[in-house]
């Protein structure tokens, strides 16, 4: 089994080394675009073994810059390879990956921007089916400026929220890479004090994995944070089953006052004259202690906390459209301001 599967690994003919490819490009990392390239082979290896399967699977690329976990998941056998890179001086070092690879694998590049991009239209048919149990073949993987990767993440949830079939690319698992602080808050169990609204955000549709952390030394140029790899793998039924907007209003609104009992955060989601008295309510109905701390609260009872507060804006629709940013002190903002 070792030995076949060894067989299906595609080898690559000589090709420059990396810090080749930087030195014969003139590749100058640009600060603006977060560009820290990625030089351990060791590491590359364990982000696409960390990925999963992707022998015959597609697998989509995000930002893959001079090309070295692009090379390290070549080597695994994908059936096609997608790449999307927003700066162009890349572009001739990944042609040259997509020469080396033809006629074994089919690899797209793409210039842009991921945020800008509808990656779905790159997607090949086949692999765009409806929800079923197993997982579409594909993967995306990125080691991304940290900014893009948080918004991609809270995209991608609200595609999987919908479950608008075929629509893959919306179930495909995703390995990427943040700040440390902010990927150990996404993985982040019930009573951790790294809890935060994007916790309980990104288990509700996803299995959120903690893989393992880069040290910054790794990195050209180093960065000045520790990096951390996540898996985040959609599942196939969220713990919250709500619209995507109402769940992140709630989970938003009682994670505002992140150091305070829950109750006030949720309290701001209803007008100030009956706000007390309807987050009451809803901590009733949803049979939650009012002064438990956010970050005490499972993930099920933030579910009980979403299906209390719809239950009362059906019973109050004014309620519904309410302008719920709580009025902040500058403490909040602070501690908001790291999350
Ligand atoms: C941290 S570097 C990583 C490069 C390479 N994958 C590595 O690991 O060495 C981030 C890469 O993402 C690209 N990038 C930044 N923002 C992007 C965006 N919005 N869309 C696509 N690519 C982006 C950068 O140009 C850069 O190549």
């Amino acid at each position: 089994m070792a030995a076949a599967k060894k067989a299906l690994q595609i080898r690559l003919p000589p090709l420059p080394s990396i810090k080749d490819v930087i030195r014969l490009y003139k590749l100058r990392a640009l600060r603006e675009l977060s560009q820290n390239f990625l030089m351990e082979p060791k590491l590359i290896d364990k982000i696409v073994k960390a990925a999963g399967h992707i022998e015959n699977h597609v697998v989509c690329e995000v930002g893959p810059g001079p090309g070295g976990i692009t090379r390290s998941i070549i080597h695994q056998g994908p059936k096609k390879v997608v790449l999307i890179e927003k700066d162009p001086r890349f572009i001739p070092t990944l042609e040259l990956l997509a020469d080396a690879c033809k006629g074994r694998v089919d690899i797209d590049i793409i210039t842009g921007d991921i945020l800008k991009t509808d990656i779905a239209q790159f997607i090949p048919e086949d692999t765009k089916h409806e929800w079923t149990d197993s997982p579409p073949p594909i993967n995306l993987i990125g080691n991304l400026p940290f900014s893009v990767s948080t918004i991609l993440i809270v995209r991608w949830l609200e595609m999987i929220s919908k479950r608008e079939g075929p629509w893959s690319l919306g179930r495909a698992r995703m390995t990427l890479t943040f700040q440390k602080e902010v990927a150990e808050r996404m993985a982040a169990p019930i009573m951790d004090k790294q809890r935060c609204r994007l916790s309980v955000m990104c288990q509700n549709w996803c299995n959120v994995k903690y893989k393992f952390d880069i040290p910054g030394s790794a990195f050209v140029p180093k960065p000045e944070v520790d990096v951390g790899v996540v898996t985040l793998t959609p599942m196939k039924k969220p713990i919250i089953n709500l619209p995507f907007k109402l769940v992140e209003k709630v989970i938003r609104q009682v994670f505002s006052m992140r150091q305070k009992y829950s109750i006030r955060g949720a309290q701001t989601l209803f007008p100030e004259e009956v706000r007390e008295e309807m987050a009451l309510r809803m901590y009733k109905i949803a049979e939650i202690d009012p002064i438990t701390r956010p970050f005490q609260i499972a993930n099920g009872e933030f579910g009980r906390l979403c299906e209390a507060y719809n239950e009362i804006i059906k019973m109050y629709p004014e309620f519904e459209n309410y302008d719920n940013r709580a009025p902040k002190k500058k403490s909040d903002v602070e501690v908001e301001a790291k999350i």
